[in-house]
């Protein structure tokens, strides 16, 4: 595997002072990062976010998905329970990236969902590859986690890969005009778990 750890240092927050640990994938030429609050190496279930980078949800405030709110709300629940472990994974897109998402919104803005768009793009739905976790997970002595998402995917992939899934925490949070279809069709075509509200 060719993800290896760099380094790590304090990261303040207005929820809590995290430990941000560095990880680099020489093969990819990726940088990823995994924020981690207390003593995640015991052998008690962490409680866990597995995150992929979206720029434009996570820092520009795009209303059009719900990523900046689900991060936002999965460090303060780490917060909370002042334990736990963000990984901030690197595949914008599903995996596609910056540009190609751009393209698939524009796509979007002309009536297809966020499943289409991809698939006319000549990409699958979700290209995301997850064995990158491993090595974090391994560094971090870190086997158990209690998982923060609404995609059953996620949770078989981790476990696929060794990871035991205690629990999945469901990580829901409001919708807006601009986001009402592309939650729509994460529920309906990517199998999200969506309880209504
Ligand atoms: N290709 C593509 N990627 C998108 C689109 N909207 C958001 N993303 C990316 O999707 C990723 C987040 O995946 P989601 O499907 O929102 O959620 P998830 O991570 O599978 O599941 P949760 O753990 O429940 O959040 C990020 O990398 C976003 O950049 C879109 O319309 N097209
Ligand atoms: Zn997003």
């Amino acid at each position: 595997m060719s993800v290896r750890f760099v380094e790590a240092s304090r990261l303040p927050t207005d929820w809590a002072v995290f430990t941000m640990h560095g990880f680099e994938d020489v093969t990819a030429n990726k940088e990823h990062l995994v924020l981690t609050l207390g003593d995640v190496s015991t052998d008690e279930p962490v409680l866990t976010r597995v995150h992929s980078e979206c720029l434009t949800g996570d820092t520009l405030f795009s209303l059009r998905c719900d990523c900046g709110n689900q991060l936002q709300a999965a460090l303060r629940a780490i917060a909370h329970e002042g334990r736990g472990a963000l990984l901030y994974l690197r595949q914008e897109g599903r995996g596609i990236g910056l540009l190609n998402k751009i393209r698939a919104y524009k796509l979007q803005d002309e009536g297809a969902d966020t499943v289409e768009a991809n698939e006319q793009l000549g990409f699958g739905a979700d290209m995301r590859d997850y064995s990158i976790v491993q090595p974090m997970f391994a560094h971090l002595q870190m086997s158990k986690v209690r998982l923060m998402t609404n995609n059953p995917r996620k949770v078989s992939a981790l476990t696929d890969l060794g990871i035991e899934v205690t629990e999945r925490v469901a990580l829901q949070c409001d919708s807006n005009p601009h986001n009402e279809k592309y939650l729509q069709t994460k529920g309906a075509k990517l199998g999200h778990m969506f309880e209504a509200r």
